[in-house]
């Protein structure tokens, strides 16, 4: 469903080079749940904006159900949803059910489909008292619910997430992780997610891919993550040790 081969993107920043990722491989099957991880400035944002078609790789090869992502956007939009929980893709003055509706438009939703993914998504992310509020106006918490279910309204094969739980409390945290394990488990979504909380990937993914530097540096189940620093007390103190070079890293 997700694939890189040697993926790479450069940027030129003051006649320097960054190498934001470099020569990253992966595969992410159907039905996957992948946790993706690393410190600030690894590269999950530029790896995320490349699935997406934001950002062009500019080595190796990337791949999003079988498309090019940055030749066939349009395409892809179709088969994947995106959430940037620092960010929002609602329109901001306008009521989170003119949201929806603009969303149906612009990716030609069926009507009736549109109307039982919303009373679903509606339902499941306890959303009807503030359909009609203005974006502006909702709490954070509401307003990601709102995002993940503008992400979904098109019943995407492929989601993936970008911090969709910061700055949210306990309880939200805790319905959004529900939520997000009901759909990778009922309706067979892959997911992709990009957190800072270990929380979510404790709770959530079977997998997980450790990215520094823009390589990747681990890949492999939580008991291996666990397992590259076997005296660690948490997985806080594993990814820590990960993150400082104090752990064996090992890939799959
Ligand atoms: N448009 C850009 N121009 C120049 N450099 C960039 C650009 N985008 C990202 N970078 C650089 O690429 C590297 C990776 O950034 P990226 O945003 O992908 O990291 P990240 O893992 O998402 O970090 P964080 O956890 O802090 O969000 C950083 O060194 C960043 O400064």
């Amino acid at each position: 469903m997700i694939e890189l081969d040697r993926a790479g993107r450069s940027f030129k920043v003051k006649k320097r080079i960054v190498h934001a990722v470099n020569d990253l491989s992966f595969t992410v099957t159907p039905g996957e749940f992948v946790g993706y991880l690393g410190p600030n400035g690894a590269g999950k944002s530029t790896t995320i904006k490349m699935l997406c078609g934001i950002l062009t790789p500019t080595s190796g090869k990337v791949r999003v159900a079988g498309l090019d992502p940055s030749r066939k956007r349009t395409t892809l939009a179709r088969r994947i949803g995106v959430v940037f929980g620092q960010r929002t893709t609602l329109w901001w003055d306008l009521p989170l059910t003119d949201s929806f509706e603009l969303i149906r438009h612009l990716y030609k939703v069926d009507r009736t489909d549109f109307r039982s993914r919303l009373r679903e998504l509606t339902e499941t992310l306890e959303l009807g008292e503030f359909l009609r509020t203005p974006v502006r106006q909702l709490s954070l918490g509401q307003r990601m619910r709102g995002d993940l279910a503008a992400a979904l309204l098109h019943a995407p094969d492929v989601l993936v997430l970008d911090e969709p739980t910061i700055g949210l409390d306990v309880v939200s945290k805790a319905s959004i992780r529900g939520f997000l394990r009901r759909v990778n488990a009922e309706q067979g979504t892959t997911v992709l997610l990009t957190t800072h909380d270990l929380g979510d990937i404790e709770r959530l993914c079977r997998r997980v891919m450790l990215i520094d530097h823009g390589r990747l540096a681990f890949d492999g189940t939580l008991d291996d993550l666990m397992a590259t620093a076997p005296d660690a007390s948490s997985i806080e103190d594993v990814v820590t040790r990960l993150y400082t070079g104090g752990a064996t890293i090992t890939t799959q």
